[in-house]
Formats: C-alpha cells, structure tokens, sequence
C-alpha cells in the first residue's frame, strides 16, 4: 500500500498483506466462532477483572477506531484466570462497528454479524512493556464483547458523551474516573483461542477471550458511534464506519468454551 492502512477498498483488509506479510500466518484474528464445534474446557478458570476506575486517562480518535486509554505502570487494572496463566494489565478499550446493523463485529457467531464489538487490550507483566508483550506469543490477552441493538446502554453513555470531542483523527480528550468493568455483560461466560491482533500490525501474540453475552446498544447510540471521522481536521470527511476485519481462516486451532 502506498499509503497508510485502513477500512477502504485500496487499504482495506485485502491489502494488509502488502505491508503486514503475517496477515496470511497461521493465528490470525477474529474469526467465525461455532459454538457446536468449541470443546468444553472443565480447566478453564472463571475471568478475574480488577479494573481501578482512577486509571482511565484520555480518549483518543486513532483514525481507525477510538480508544480509552488506561495508566498501566501498575498492576491496579488488571485481568487473571481465565485462559491466562499471570497478570496481564489493562492498557486501552476500543470498538469495531458497521455502517448500518447488519454489519460491524470482528468475530462472528455460526457466521452471524453483531452491528459491534468491543475490545478489552490487556498485556502480560512478564514482559516489560506492552510493546515488548506485543511481540511475544503469550503477550496479550483481548476481551471481546458483541453489542447487538436493543435498550440504550446507560454505561456507554460516558463514553459516546465524549466523542463529540474527538471527532476528527488525532483528537483526543481527557476521559477521566472511568470503571471499564461496567461495559461487561453479567455473564462471563467466554470462548478463547490463540489469535493476533485484527489491525496492523496484525502480531500473533493474543489470548482472545470472547464472551458469549453481548451488552445492549440502542439506534441512536449507534449514530454516535457513527459519528466520528476517519479523517482529520480539514481533509475531505469520511465517516468512521465499517472498520471490522471479516473472519480469517482457523488453520486448525482449536476454539474452547469456559461453558457447557
Ligand atoms: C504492536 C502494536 C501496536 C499498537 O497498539 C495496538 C493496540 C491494539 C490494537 C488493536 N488490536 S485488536 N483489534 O486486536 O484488539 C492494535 C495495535
Ligand atoms: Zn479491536
């Protein structure tokens, strides 16, 4: 690619391997989740999310998605159990959703689309730095939630109240006392498989942890999400929509289920 990846037909999902060679590897992410097909692990252990709402430090338009970022130089946020062996701390949350309903979450479900999905960033405190744990196949470990339409979600309201501030790439805000432990659905129940990330630099280095519960998102909740920009301040606009990679191949991984 010429120019910077993205969600559009000379950058988009098809492309990346031009830059990002690994996009054809061997675990990359999402992908279609079965659930007939996942194997019952009786092992697994239930999720243990501590998150501090005092870490919550800005909200951020990337010019891909939009993302809250966590103070991580401690372990005071920060995600064990599960499929996880150690602590992995909390360094940022952020979305994927679609142009119109139908569309818009990474995983799929028995191939069915979720009009979002939200992304949980945790990195392993064995290693140094997020950056270092970015590189290593045990590095990060990503909670996944869908968020299928229904009643308006009170506990996104902060964080859709803020995007009027960051419409455009490159903006950012404080976003300040936030407890990230209520965007999770009362379930925990989760499936889990050796993935990457879903952007560039698509490293395969992620523990995906889905949960099987979405949270609800109303209409015009939706809208906001839609609301942003893909682009910057004075460029032709380009709303920030559609910016979910589709399915990968699984190459034979095998996907767990924490549930019966
Ligand atoms: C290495 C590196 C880097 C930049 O940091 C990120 C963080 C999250 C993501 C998104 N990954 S996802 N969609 O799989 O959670 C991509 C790059
Ligand atoms: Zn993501």
């Amino acid at each position: 690619m010429s120019h910077g990846w993205g969600y559009g037909p000379s950058n988009g999902p098809d492309k990346w391997v031009q830059d990002f060679p690994v996009a054809d590897g061997p675990r990359q992410s999402p992908i279609n989740i079965v659930p007939r097909e996942a194997q019952y692990d009786s092992s697994l252990k239930a999720l243990k999310l501590k998150y501090d709402p005092s870490n919550a430090t800005g909200i951020l338009n990337n010019g891909h998605s939009f993302q809250v970022d966590f103070l991580d130089d401690t372990d005071t946020s920060t995600l064990t159990g599960g499929p996880i062996s150690g602590t992995y701390r909390l360094r940022q949350f952020h979305f994927h959703w679609g142009a119109s309903d139908d569309r818009g979450s990474e995983h799929t479900v028995n191939d069915i689309k979720f009009p979002c999905e939200l992304h949980l960033v945790h990195w392993n405190t064995k290693y140094p730095s997020f950056g270092e744990a970015a590189s290593q196949p045990d590095g990060l470990a990503v909670v996944g939630v869908f968020l299928k339409i229904g009643a308006a979600n009170p506990r996104l309201q902060k964080v859709l109240d803020a995007l009027d501030a960051i419409k455009t790439k490159g903006k950012q805000t404080t976003f300040a006392n936030f407890d990230a432990k209520t965007l999770l659905p009362s379930s925990l129940d989760y499936w889990t498989y050796d993935g990457s990330l879903t952007t560039p630099p698509l490293l395969e280095s992620v523990t995906w942890i889905v949960l099987k519960e979405p949270i609800s998102v109303s209409p015009a909740q939706m809208a906001k999400f839609r609301s942003l920009l893909f682009t910057g301040e004075g460029e032709a606009p380009c709303c920030m929509v559609d910016n979910y990679r589709p399915p990968q191949p699984l190459k034979g991984r095998r996907v767990r289920a924490s549930f019966k």
